[in-house]
């Protein structure tokens, strides 16, 4: 029934202000009105119709991203939109383009690396989208290795120019985003030669394509590597394949805010640290833990209005069966996914506090903060990813067979996201990187030197050790000092035991590779713990409206004790709790389950998904799903005609011969 509220009755169950928790989901009134805005203006905009993506060839769903691109750009312009809004046009536009990489990649490499004088000469183009740029730091051979890259960058002294070069197959740049057909320039990494001298991966600008006919220029081989997992999902970009033969670039076009090679073909190294040139991948990686949150708000909103207007079963009597979200098991594999969506936001929060406290204090000279800016932007987008990837599969599979319809936009959804679990760094590769840190934390304990940040509480290591939960009745899990102590206590001890297992080893480096599988262990114990911790401390926060700090009370506790649940085995190995406490943990779980139940379907529409963003007949607001998916079978292209194409051709001679072989 069209116009009909299908989840009115769910709404009504609500025991918070919806309004309310809206604007604390967006981040700030603010925020929610301008999200609230864009969201609509795109679903209104017919350029930015999506429902048919999953249906075009390749060639076509490409010329539908440029034209969706042309028209975004178009559309900030006319309507003056700042940074933050065409950020979230963005958002909703909801195809990945060559324009991703531009503005989240290629202009900050050069407001990051660049030094003032580069920013002023290359960025005001860019800006102005006069030319187009892309990230080419990923090779056939290397990704994850970055140190391993084979592109060579020659300083010739005669010219005062770099010669960049390809030398093996495997230094051709693969991968890079808006790479393949679209980009005139791109941020290059390569290895700087001087005078035979390696001196390390550094970024450099190059120009790859005439900025009159788009060809490529002299020296350049360049393509796209081809289509990627799913239908539409990731294609609608052009990761691209690059090959340079001795293309010149002039000397100035080294991005050298950390390190300068002068005229004379000398190497300066400035005072910045060296890690600066790694700093987009960490801006990056902020960018990428906030929209984990979104991406998993999505499938979460779609199976929970699912699950409350799916029924089976336990009909008495001619009453109705009972609806999916009633079973325990959906909702024991729903509201922890639920929670997680809410985590992640405010852990995405102070992931951006963090990147924005760091990024003023580099500009100060004060370099303090950068490892702890790197191990948790690594860390967190490593654990926000794989959730967020495996909780959309388990939101489809949620929704029973429908969730495999491509009109659910569930499958859809899984395509496009998988690939952050390795973009921007390999998850564990990246867990790995957390693991050093916390390794090396710890070595410096007895050195006197205090950690801090999020490792301050390896600074309490003899309390630690000492630690035992005090819990003794099911409610004692719900005090936040409670919960925060058993996370402290397992993770400080996973990461001890490493590093007293690693200090058997006479080589260090081979006692990391052997103790790998233990380590990302204990970075994944310690990356949680800071997600718990974020969100008890928003909730210390002023958060004003009716009952809507209680409900995210109830959601941080079930984020926690559905990990402490999952992770029972660590909790008790390390002899944090008893396995008594663990059963009163499991059944706070279950009574927590039972408070969420009549709230969430407004949990979910403090998301404000629009449909159109949702992309889901299954998450419609109105819960109409069932006519709609009817409706929406008849729109497949097969259903165009009676009978479909080939049918003539192949399977009608078939039933005849068969009917004339049993007519014989
Ligand atoms: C019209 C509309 C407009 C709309 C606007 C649209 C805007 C859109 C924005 C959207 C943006 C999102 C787009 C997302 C698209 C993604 C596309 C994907 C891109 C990519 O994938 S780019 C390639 C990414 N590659 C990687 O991530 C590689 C992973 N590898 C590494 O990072 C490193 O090599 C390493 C860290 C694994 C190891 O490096 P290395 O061997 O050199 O290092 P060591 O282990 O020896 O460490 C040396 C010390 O350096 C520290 N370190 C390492 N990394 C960093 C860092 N990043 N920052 C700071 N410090 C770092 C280590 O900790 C070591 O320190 P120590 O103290 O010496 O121990
Ligand atoms: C959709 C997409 C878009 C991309 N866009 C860009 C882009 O715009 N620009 C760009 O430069 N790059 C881009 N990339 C490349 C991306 O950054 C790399 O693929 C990524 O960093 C992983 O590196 P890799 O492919 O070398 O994986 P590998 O390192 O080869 O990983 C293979 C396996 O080895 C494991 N492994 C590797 N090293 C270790 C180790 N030390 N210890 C234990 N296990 C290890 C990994 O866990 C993984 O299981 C993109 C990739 C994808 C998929």
């Amino acid at each position: 029934m069209e116009g009909v509220d299908h989840l009115a009755d769910e709404r009504n169950k609500a025991q918070f202000d919806v309004s309310d928790m809206k604007i604390v989901w967006a981040g700030s009134r603010h925020a929610y009105e301008l999200s609230d805005r864009i969201s609509r203006l795109v679903a209104s905009d017919p350029v930015f119709k999506k429902d048919n993506v999953s249906t075009l060839g390749r060639k076509e769903l490409f010329k539908n991203t440029l034209k969706k691109a042309a028209h975004a750009w178009k559309r900030i312009n006319e309507l003056g939109l700042n940074e933050e809004e065409a950020l979230k046009l963005r958002t909703f536009m909801d195809q990945p383009s060559f324009t991703d990489l531009h503005w989240g990649m290629f202009v900050p490499a050069i407001k990051g690396q660049g030094t003032d004088e580069q920013q002023q000469q290359w960025l005001p183009l860019a800006n102005k989208m006069q030319i187009i740029g892309c990230y080419a730091q990923t090779e056939l051979g290397h990704g994850s290795n970055v140190q391993g890259l084979e592109t060579t960058a020659t300083f010739d002294h005669k010219t005062d120019e770099f010669v960049l070069n390809s030398p093996t197959l495997t230094s051709s740049k693969w991968w890079p985003g808006g790479l393949g057909k679209i980009s005139t320039h791109a941020v290059v990494y390569a290895r700087l030669i001087i005078d035979d001298k390696d001196y390390g991966v550094h970024g450099f600008i190059a120009q790859l394509r005439s900025l009159n006919d788009h060809l490529p220029l002299p020296g350049i081989t360049i393509g796209d590597i081809g289509m990627k997992f799913g239908s539409a999902a990731y294609n609608s970009m052009d990761n691209g394949v690059l090959r340079f033969d001795h293309v010149r670039i002039p000397r100035n076009q080294m991005l050298m805010r950390v390190s300068q090679v002068t005229r004379e073909g000398k190497y300066v190294h400035s005072s910045v640290p060296r890690q600066l040139v790694y700093g987009t991948m960490v801006y990056v990686r902020q960018i990428i833990v906030f929209d984990a949150s979104v991406a998993l708000s999505r499938a979460v909103c779609i199976a929970t209005r699912y699950s409350a207007v799916r029924r089976q079963f336990g009909s008495q009597n001619g009453s109705h069966e009972t609806q999916v979200i009633d079973y325990k098991t959906q909702q024991a594999r729903l509201f922890p996914l639920l929670a997680s969506a809410y985590a992640f936001r405010f852990a995405g929060e102070w992931l951006k506090w963090l990147y924005t406290d760091v990024t003023e204090r580099l500009q100060a000279k004060d370099f303090s903060t950068l490892p702890e800016a790197h191990a948790c932007t690594a860390g967190l987008k490593s654990l926000t990813t794989s959730v967020a990837a495996d909780g959309i599969e388990e939101c489809r599979k949620l929704c029973g067979g429908h969730g495999y319809l491509s009109s659910s936009g569930l499958p859809e959804l899984f395509a496009v996201y998988i690939p952050a679990c390795t973009y921007e760094g390999d998850n564990v590769v990246l867990l790995l990187q957390v693991a050093r840190y916390l390794m090396k934390a710890i070595s410096q304990l007895n050195s006197g030197n205090k950690p801090v940040g999020t490792t301050a509480y390896l600074g309490r290591k003899e309390q630690l050790m000492q630690y035992r939960s005090d819990v003794v009745r099911a409610e004692d899990w719900l005090k936040p000092s409670v919960v925060v102590e058993a996370f402290e206590a397992r993770a400080a001890r996973m990461s001890l035991a490493c590093a007293q297992n690693l200090s058997k080893f006479s080589n260090p480096e081979d006692g990391f590779q052997e103790l790998a599988a233990d380590l990302i262990e204990a970075a994944t114990a310690h990356c949680q713990l800071i997600v718990v911790s974020k969100f008890i401390e928003k909730l210390q926060q002023d958060i004003p409206g009716n009952g809507v700090k209680q409900q995210l009370q109830v959601l941080c506790s079930i984020y926690a004790l559905f990990l402490l649940h999952k992770h029972i085995g660590d909790f008790l190995t390390t002899g944090c709790i008893t396995p008594k406490q663990g059963s009163l943990a499991n059944e706070q779980l279950r009574s927590l389950y039972s408070q969420v139940r009549p709230n969430a379907i407004a949990l979910v529409d403090a998301f404000n998904h629009t449909d159109h963003y949702l992309g889901s007949i299954l998450g419609r607001y109105d819960g109409n799903v069932y006519p709609k998916l009817y409706e929406e079978a008849w729109k497949d292209p097969l259903n165009d005609t009676v009978i479909p194409d080939g049918f003539h051709e192949y399977v009608e001679p078939l039933l005849k011969q068969q009917l004339r072989n049993a007519r014989l």
